[in-house]
């Protein structure tokens, strides 16, 4: 997790710091204020993965939605790094579990079926943050490479997990919880290749 400070630039691209993410670029003048920030960002990344999660569409047939977590999970980890974004992703589980009715469509506990994309999101978010630090964000074809490893990361727990608690076969599992939703995720995944880059544009140009 960062300290706060920005002591890391040894190369830059287009004017910040390659080895940053943008929640680096937030500032916080002591090790305290950095706390605090990073503590906010953590609550802030699972309120809106929590959010994303009741834009829930049904799919015809299988169990599981089309939802907005995905391009959620994915941006948080890009823009926070590997800690805060497990940390973020870790609480939203955590506190689904608990009870707190922000999985899909106010869904809870972990019991559903389509637990396992949870807990590929995790995954997934930690992941997407470290190859953000090491410039995974930086231009429309490296963050297209980054979303696609973190999403098939969300699809290798989450359609096991599927097959193994509805007891389908794991073909059955790929047909109606990842073939239905390539489409989706690619839009998403779109949208954070449009927005990732340019957030780092701006910065640079504030820079
Ligand atoms: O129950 C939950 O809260 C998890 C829902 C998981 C939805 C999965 S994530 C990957 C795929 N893309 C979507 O838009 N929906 C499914």
């Amino acid at each position: 997790m960062s300290t706060g400070r920005l002591t890391l630039p040894h190369a830059s691209h287009g004017g910040t710091p390659i080895g940053a993410v943008l929640a680096d670029l937030l500032p916080a003048a002591t090790a305290s204020r950095a706390r605090v920030r990073d503590a906010a960002l953590v609550l802030g990344g699972a309120a809106l993965t929590g959010i994303a999660a009741q834009i829930a569409v049904p799919v015809p047939g299988s169990p599981v939605p089309v939802t907005g977590q995905t391009f959620a999970a994915l941006l948080v980890g890009a823009s926070f790094g590997a800690g805060r974004g497990l940390l973020s992703l870790a609480l939203y589980a955590l506190a689904g579990i608990a009870g707190m009715p922000w999985f899909a469509a106010g869904a809870s506990g972990a019991g559903g079926a389509t637990f396992g994309y949870i807990l590929g999101m995790l995954l997934a978010a930690t992941v997407v943050g470290a190859l953000a630090r090491r410039g995974g964000d930086r231009g429309v074809l490296r963050t297209a490479g980054t979303m696609a490893a973190g999403t098939a990361l969300i699809y290798a727990v989450g359609v096991p997990y599927l097959a193994l608690s509805t007891g389908m076969s794991f073909g059955q599992a790929v047909a109606v919880g990842l073939v239905p939703f390539l489409i989706g995720d690619a839009l998403k995944a779109a949208l954070a290749m449009g927005a990732l880059p340019t957030a780092w544009k701006l910065a640079g140009r504030r820079g």
